[in-house]
């Protein structure tokens, strides 16, 4: 049997929602082989986080090069790379291995608020990462943070930010729309420089959105590995996180994880389509 094989270089979260534990979860579901290097280990449940352990640039470059000397990824994702150190590590081994199929979901801070990268790294990333990138998956917040633009709301700003994001050196940029609550379609914007498309939902009333871009850009990621185009692994991604936010667990005492394994079971019940066919 061959398989397709997808990295995430991301954060832990202990409560399994979001980060690494996310991106395992959505690579497994979506039949693709997944592997992971941890840039911090974080305390963290459906209340918040409760406590943030780096693990230090050493650490992720060994995780790196024990991938790259071994087992080639067909695409990979960033998630939280917490700071500068662990910015420069993932960007310098991605162009060593010359990594190809890279999403970078800019993570800056939990939905609750918490900082999940340091300040003095956005500019990091924006200079080494973006420009070696296929895609980039920011939310509301983290394009206002990465453009410097006040308020993104209306059609006509989200496209300016999604302009001045895809001048940073991405292939495409898609604005994810997770944030914006006066849109009741939940539109994701992707943008490759010359056309737009749009990828509506229905917005689920609910608060179990705990992880939502991890698993988003983690879906994307395992449907590249497999070879598919960015628009049409886009459109799987935003089915998966559709049905994995209408299916949510109801699990923890805060803001819940969704059900990584809802988009499967509706693939068996004929109510999604399958994503490309696997080329590895
Ligand atoms: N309430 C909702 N109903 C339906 N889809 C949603 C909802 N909230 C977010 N989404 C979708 O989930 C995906 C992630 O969007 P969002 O803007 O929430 O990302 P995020 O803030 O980076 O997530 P997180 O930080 O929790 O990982 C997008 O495809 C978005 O359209
Ligand atoms: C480890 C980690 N990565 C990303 C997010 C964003 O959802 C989170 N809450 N925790």
């Amino acid at each position: 049997m061959t398989i397709c094989k997808a990295l995430t270089i991301a954060g832990s979260d202990s409560g399994g929602g979001a980060g690494i534990q996310a991106d395992l979860k959505t690579f497994q579901e979506l039949d693709v082989f997944g592997m992971s290097a941890v840039t911090a280990v974080t305390a963290q449940n459906t209340l918040g986080v409760h406590g943030v352990y780096p693990l230090g640039a050493v650490a992720l470059i060994a995780q790196l090069d024990a991938v790259g000397t071994d087992l080639q990824p067909d695409a990979l994702k960033t998630g939280m790379l917490f700071d500068q150190s662990c910015i420069k590590a993932a960007a310098d081994r991605i162009r060593h291995y010359r990594w190809r199929n890279v999403t970078a979901d800019p993570v800056m801070m939990a939905k609750n608020g918490q900082p999940l990268l340091q300040p003095d790294a956005v500019r990091t990333m924006i200079e080494l990462l973006f420009p070696l990138c296929t895609l980039i998956t920011p939310n509301l917040p983290e394009a206002a943070a990465l453009t410097g633009m006040k308020d993104i709301c209306g059609m006509d700003r989200k496209r300016e930010a999604a302009r001045r994001l895809h001048a940073m050196g991405p292939t495409y940029v898609l604005l994810k729309g997770g944030h914006d609550e006066s849109d009741p379609s939940v539109t994701d914007l992707l943008y490759d420089g010359e056309a737009f498309i749009e990828f509506s939902g229905t917005r689920i009333s609910t608060r179990h959105t705990h992880g939502t871009g991890c698993t988003l850009s983690a879906a994307i990621t395992a449907e590249l590995a497999k070879g598919a185009t960015v628009p049409a692994a886009v459109a799987t991604g935003k089915a998966f996180v559709q049905a994995a936010i209408e299916d949510a667990l109801h699990i923890g005492a805060g803001q819940g994880p969704t059900h990584h394994g809802a988009f499967r079971r509706r693939l068996q019940e004929g109510i999604v389509e399958q994503g490309v066919e696997s080329i590895c």
